[in-house]
């Protein structure tokens, strides 16, 4: 499918439900890429993820226990990436006039028995976090596997989705308004959650864009 045609889709759909699931979505050679370059990263650099401000790491352990690793210009994969989601980005703000601004994300290594308990991406008023995109990178992913992704209603204890983390699937939604969690994996799980945000610059203080 041509880019302009998924964003349209993209688009439409978060407008009218405020999420999309898309499968085999992300462009084929971006996703085999991104699939290389996080397997071939060091362990060393990745690094166990935090939640918010929260620093305390016991804390965290309960929450979620993934590693992870930002994405940043200086591979060809990554720039790549980073290239895609700016094109997604301007077709997001073209359509919907979100507004969207910058944009961070980072791999996530998710080992067996890795999970991310039931969380929000953004609270009102804070972050800006507006809109998330995950995505997934794993070759063959059977349902033994687990790992999968929850997505619930703003309200309510029944998930609207149970989204299988398999290669190139496309996950988007209003970060302030799903709540999500990710069960527990039985096999490596690899994937990249990304943020885009809103400018919080006021009088006195200027966000960077990046
Ligand atoms: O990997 C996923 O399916 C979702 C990850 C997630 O919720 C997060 O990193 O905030
Ligand atoms: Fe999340």
């Amino acid at each position: 499918m041509p880019s302009s045609e998924m964003f349209d889709q993209i688009a439409e759909q978060v407008y009218a439900q405020g999420y999309c699931i898309l499968p085999k979505a992300l462009p084929d050679e971006l996703a085999q890429a991104l699939a290389t370059e996080v397997r071939s990263l060091p362990q060393s650099s990745f690094s166990r993820a935090g939640i918010g401000r929260q620093e305390d790491h016991l804390m965290t352990e309960v929450i979620r226990r993934d590693e992870i690793h930002w994405i940043d210009n200086s591979t060809a994969a990554g720039s790549a990436w980073l290239n895609w989601t700016a094109q997604l980005q301007q077709a997001m703000n073209r359509r919907l006039f979100l507004g969207l601004f910058s944009f961070e994300s980072h791999y996530a290594h998710y080992s067996e028995g890795d999970f991310y308990k039931k969380h929000l991406d953004a609270f009102r008023g804070q972050q800006n976090r507006m809109l998330t995109v995950v995505t997934y990178l794993n070759p063959e992913w059977g349902d033994e596997d687990g790992g999968e992704l929850l997505i619930y209603p703003e309200q309510g204890e029944n998930p609207l989705h149970k989204v299988k983390p398999a290669f190139g699937t496309l996950v988007i939604f209003l970060s302030e308004e799903f709540p999500h969690e990710v069960l527990p994996a039985h096999t490596d799980r690899y994937s990249i959650a990304g943020w885009y945000r809103i400018n919080s610059s006021d009088s006195q203080r200027i966000d960077p864009a990046e």
